[in-house]
């Protein structure tokens, strides 16, 4: 299987995975980029059958209203059941590198209201340290250059993604060459840096469940295994 197979096997996975939690009242949390592209296709099937859904990001809130399915402002519903996002890297502990398509703030916002946060990936995203992927930053334009001299303080490497504006119109820095030991400590670090909006380290909240395809099938993974 290559790899859009392997996202459209753990899609599907994820739709089969919440249907039991679909009902009247069902909020759904959808994420943004790929991988949750398939998941939004699929999840039109079941439509009529929840509620609606809140959106990571416009894209997605764009996909989902094309298949008719209801989009609400976050402020507007009381809480989320599910939330389904794919991830950049994911290790053991389903600690996270996700931004790679900008959206970070949102997705980490979505999460932290949801009641369980579903990961899709392919099993390329799989890896025993986060690192490898650059860690995406979103930061208040102005303090551009500041963060960036902060994050090689803390030994990364920032590159400013050129012509990239977030869907809350900040930027974002990508920071190269490192090697993430402590997530958690490394999320708080750069959290704290003035004119950091949030970094893509999903530490402080995993997610609860990993559906991860592989050649052998989709794999159901917990934090606890
Ligand atoms: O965090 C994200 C977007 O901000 C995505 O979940 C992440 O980049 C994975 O994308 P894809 O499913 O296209 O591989």
């Amino acid at each position: 299987m290559n790899q859009d197979q392997l996202k459209q096997a753990v899609a599907r996975a994820a739709v089969e995975y919440i249907t039991p939690m679909l009902e009247s009242d069902t909020i759904v949390g959808v994420g943004t980029g790929s991988t949750a592209n398939f998941f939004i296709d699929y999840l039109a099937e079941k439509k009529g059958l929840f509620d609606g859904t809140v959106a990571s990001s416009e894209a997605s809130a764009e996909r989902l209203k094309s298949h008719g399915i209801p989009v609400y402002d976050l402020n507007a519903v009381d809480g989320i059941r599910v939330y389904v996002d794919g991830a950049d890297e994911t290790n053991p502990l389903l600690q996270l590198i996700k931004g790679g398509g900008a959206a970070l703030t949102r997705e980490k916002i979505v999460a932290a209201c949801s009641e369980e946060f579903v990961c899709i990936a392919d099993e390329s995203k799989w890896v025993e340290v986060l690192g490898n992927f650059p860690l995406p930053v979103e930061v208040i334009p102005m303090a551009r250059s500041y963060v960036a001299r902060e994050i090689v303080k803390l030994g990364g490497d920032p590159v400013y993604r050129e012509g990239v504006t977030t869907d809350n119109g900040n930027v974002i820095l990508d920071v190269h060459n490192m090697q993430i030991a402590k997530p958690l400590e490394l999320e708080d670090a750069i959290n704290n840096i003035t004119g950091v909006v949030t970094n893509g380290l999903f530490a402080a909240r995993p997610a609860d469940v990993l559906l991860l395809g592989t050649a052998d099938g989709v794999k159901t993974v917990t934090s606890k295994v």
